[in-house]
């Protein structure tokens, strides 16, 4: 089959282009520090600069003819010094920053042709605005949300979105109000459902600061309680860390692990490598035409070239290389590129789709069937991102002390051992796993990224690990590390500006961008994540080696209570009764 059109038409045709949101009027231009309209400010000091100017002349004229020495300065003279040099200072800062304003922007112009060609609107658009304050309500564009007159009463608003003439995801831009149509929206699934969402809470959350960034149609937010474990004493530094999760025993397990690790002097960790991957997949006509950009890609010549068009999509993605592979006439190009403290998803998704704008002009022939062909991986357990590593590659070890093992975690180094390797080697061999040789990595991984607003499907990836126990130091103390190889964190975007989500990163002392070094506050969240696994794996391996999990979960992960007998709801009426 003879294959046609540019990436921006391949594209465009399996992805109808978003509506352009307004760019121009989001740009922050110089002169919105001012607390005058720019116009305004630029006459006054236009007239002044005219005003002083002309009045110093006629002074000087005045003082040659009547020989007065020009240095005798009156005060309405100084006044008008003082007014020429404040109004020249204003006009050249205006038309400095103007002029480097433009020279920045162009490359956003650059960026707009290059995306603009086809690309989805959508994907350029939003990163700008996450790098910004949450959007008030009223900001929400859509062609459904074009501004139309709503009924007063809210009781008319339910009855319009149950009966369809309103959609319900317009209310937002609608009303303005993101706590009202949250609560409208609610209303009218109560409605239709006839169920009562009664426990899941309305109020007590900003629903603006979701809007266009997190969620959409939003009836209310689950409350998960955060625990903290630590201090975990890694690479010298003292964490506490927060983990969502519903899983009695769990904290208290992460928690025993800290103290192992502390009293055996703290772990250490090492990051081995930190890029985001995005792997689109384009067909060609034949398997050679596929080879040829691949050969084009994996060309160390070429790379420059790549590397300019990838990067100018972002202030902080730097692209580090690509790597192809082929099945028939389909390639698969897996990109990976630093992404700053971003996790970078939407980042590198940028970026690949500036080069393949790119490259479609020396490979016409190219249909881009997929801005994302599977090889990234994103989401999905797979062999590339075990190996090649995805987000950050992180090494944790400790060596935990003999007494430590027989004090703390109830067990010995040799049982430990002989269990690692049996359970986590071995078993998983047995069960044919993929990133899998540890005892729960992921329940770590998990609560982790919940609490701090992590992306929590990508729990998939960030929880491969390899936990290996060695016995050291003449067979009595044990030395543990656990190896991950795509741990996938960020601590700017997505969910970590949500207030709870972003508290919980500012206890682990890694909130929002690091202004000295753009990525090392997201490569420490992934180290304390991998600290964090550390102690998972210590106790639970030891709780297993000793006989204890069963025993500790009904201590900590059974209520007393007989579940069969109520509905969540009645047990949450029961226990307010009570109390
Ligand atoms: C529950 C423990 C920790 C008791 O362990 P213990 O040794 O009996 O507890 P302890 O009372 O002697 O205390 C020792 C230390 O543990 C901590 N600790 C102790 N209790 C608490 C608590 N309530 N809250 C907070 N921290 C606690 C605390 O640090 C304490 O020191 P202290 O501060 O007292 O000097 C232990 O039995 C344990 O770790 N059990 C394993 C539980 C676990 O790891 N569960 C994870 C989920 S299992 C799963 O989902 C995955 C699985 C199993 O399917 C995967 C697979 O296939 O392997
Ligand atoms: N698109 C996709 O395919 C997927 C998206 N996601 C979602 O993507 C979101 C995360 O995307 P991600 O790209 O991480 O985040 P964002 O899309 O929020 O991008 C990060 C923004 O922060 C700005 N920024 C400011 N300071 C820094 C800094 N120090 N380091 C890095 N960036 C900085 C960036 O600037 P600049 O504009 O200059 O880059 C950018 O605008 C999550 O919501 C996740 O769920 C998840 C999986 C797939």
């Amino acid at each position: 089959m003879e294959v046609r059109g540019g990436v921006g038409q391949g594209s465009a045709a399996r992805h109808p282009p978003a509506p352009e949101p307004s760019r121009a009027a989001a740009r922050v231009q110089a002169g919105d520090a001012l607390p005058l309209p720019i116009r305004h400010t630029n006459l006054i000091f236009s007239a002044l600069f005219a005003a002083s100017l002309a009045y110093l002349m006629r002074r000087w004229r005045e003082k040659i003819r009547s020989s007065t020495p020009l240095h005798a300065v009156g005060l309405a003279e100084m006044l008008a010094i003082f007014g020429l040099v404040a109004s020249l200072i204003y006009l050249l800062s205006f038309f400095g920053i103007a002029f480097v304003q433009s020279i920045v922007s162009s490359g956003d112009d650059d960026e707009d042709f290059l995306v603009g060609s086809g690309a989805p609107a959508s994907a350029a658009a939003p990163s700008r605005q996450h790098a910004q304050a949450p959007a008030p309500c009223e900001l929400l564009g859509s062609p459904a949300a074009a501004p139309e007159k709503m009924p007063e009463d809210d009781e008319e608003i339910v009855a319009s979105v149950v009966a369809g003439k309103v959609p319900s995801y317009a209310l937002e831009a609608r009303l303005g109000d993101c706590r009202r149509a949250a609560g409208i929206r609610r209303e009218a699934l109560r409605r239709i459902t006839g169920r009562d969402i009664e426990g899941l809470p309305l109020d007590g959350f900003d629903y603006a600061s979701i809007l266009g960034q997190c969620c959409e149609l939003p009836v209310g937010y689950v409350q998960l309680p955060v625990g903290v474990a630590g201090p975990l004493l890694l690479d010298g530094r003292r964490f506490y860390l927060p983990m969502a999760t519903t899983e009695g025993c769990l904290v208290a397990s992460t928690n025993r692990g800290c103290k192992a690790i502390a009293e055996s002097g703290g772990a250490t960790s090492v990051v081995l490598r930190d890029a985001m991957t995005r792997a689109p997949v384009a067909r060609f006509p034949t398997a050679r035409r596929a080879a040829e950009l691949k050969a084009f890609l994996e060309d160390p010549a070429n790379f420059d070239t790549l590397s300019v068009v990838f990067n100018r999509s972002s202030r902080f993605a730097r692209l580090q290389g690509v790597q192809c592979a082929m099945a028939g006439r389909n390639l698969y190009m897996r990109f990976s590129c630093s992404t700053g403290d971003a996790m970078g998803m939407n980042m590198v998704s940028k970026g690949v789709q500036n080069v393949l704008d790119f490259l479609q002009d020396d490979f016409h022939d190219m249909d881009v069937i997929s801005i994302s062909g599977n090889f990234c991986s994103d989401k999905k357990p797979s062999a590339v991102n075990w190996i090649e590593g995805r987000g950050k590659s992180v090494v944790c070890e400790a060596v935990i002390g003999e007494e430590v093992v027989k004090k703390v975690l109830k067990t010995d180094v040799q049982s430990l051992v002989e269990l690692n390797t049996i359970k986590n080697l071995a078993g998983s061999a047995v069960a044919g796993a993929l990133g899998g040789f540890n005892a729960h990595a992921s329940n770590i991984v998990t609560a982790i990224f919940i609490a701090t607003g992590q992306d929590p499907a990508q729990n998939v990836e960030s929880s491969h690990c390899i936990t290996m126990l060695e016995p050291v130091n003449a067979g009595r103390d044990l030395h543990i590390s656990v190896t991950m190889p795509s741990i996938e964190v960020g601590t700017v975007g997505g969910g970590t500006q949500l207030a709870s989500q972003s508290a919980c990163l500012d206890l682990l002392g890694v909130r929002g961008a690091s202004r000295d070094r753009p990525g090392s506050n997201a490569r420490l969240l992934a180290t304390v994540v991998a600290g964090g696994v550390l102690a998972g794996e210590l106790s639970l391996l030891s709780a297993l080696a000793a006989g204890q999990l069963v025993k500790s979960h009904m201590k900590y992960n059974r209520s007393s209570k007989d579940v069969s007998s109520t509905t969540a709801t009645e047990k949450t009426r029961q226990r307010e009764v009570d109390v």
